[in-house]
């Protein structure tokens, strides 16, 4: 299996060949998916953009409406803000979940094409190496969406260092990849007590290696994209 690496947000040229693309989102996009999935909602829809999500949720009237915009500050008038620690309170048994977020989703959108895609984070790291693994791929690119210009991403580069070493073979504990996670400098906002959005609850999950056993592949509907 080969691998390879793009910087979302990043201006030059970068390539993200191969039949596999895992976009990352540790803080806290694929956090929170994996949260909403594990309360059972019936679906995600990763919606790029308030005003396409507005108009997505116009289409599905009971749908639960998840999203944060640049900074992680809640959009206004939704039902939930991109944070796990409150969506882990919530019952969403059998509920479609419209989300979106400034990275996460973003990413998604980006390799909408790609062969096989998948939404990652730390807490369903090992159970997307297994997905990956038995799906036969050979050329597995990892999507790091939290590098900024003020941040490192390496809570991102954590979790692809992570899945990369399971894919290899290697015997790995996942113990100094979650401290990566709590070391980041996005990860360090939420515990400075100064980002009323940014809970440290949530940061506590995102760390969470292998909190759920399973993987999130994402497919095409039409023109959305869904989770299930
Ligand atoms: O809401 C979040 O935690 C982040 C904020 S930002 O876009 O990184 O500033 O969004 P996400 O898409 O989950 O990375």
């Amino acid at each position: 299996m080969r691998f390879s690496r793009f910087f979302l947000n990043r201006l030059q040229d970068q390539a993200c060949s191969g039949d596999t693309v895992v976009v990352i989102d540790v803080l806290r996009s694929f956090t929170t998916a994996a949260v909403v999935l594990a309360n059972g909602a019936r679906a995600v829809y990763p919606v790029e953009g308030v005003a396409t999500t507005v108009a997505r949720l116009a289409q599905m009237p009971d749908a639960v409406s998840v999203g944060a915009v640049g900074g992680g500050d809640p959009v206004p008038g939704f039902d939930f803000g991109n944070s796990p620690w409150q969506l882990m309170q919530a019952d969403l048994t059998g509920k479609n979940v419209v989300m979106t977020t400034a990275a996460g989703v973003r990413g998604l959108q980006r390799f909408r094409q790609a062969r096989r895609l998948y939404a990652a984070s730390l807490v369903c790291a090992r159970a997307t190496a297994k997905a990956i693994r038995a799906s036969g791929a050979a050329e597995v690119c990892f999507v790091i969406t939290g590098e900024w210009v003020d941040r490192d991403g390496d809570e991102d580069i954590a979790c692809a260092d992570y899945i990369e070493a399971l894919l290899r073979g290697e015997a790995v504990n996942p113990d100094s990849f979650a401290q990566r996670v709590r070391d980041s400098d996005f990860g360090r906002r939420f515990t400075a007590g100064t980002w009323p959005h940014l809970r440290r609850g949530d940061l506590e999950l995102a760390a969470h290696a292998d909190l759920f056993n399973f993987a999130m592949p994402v497919w095409r509907e039409g023109e959305w994209l869904v989770m299930r």
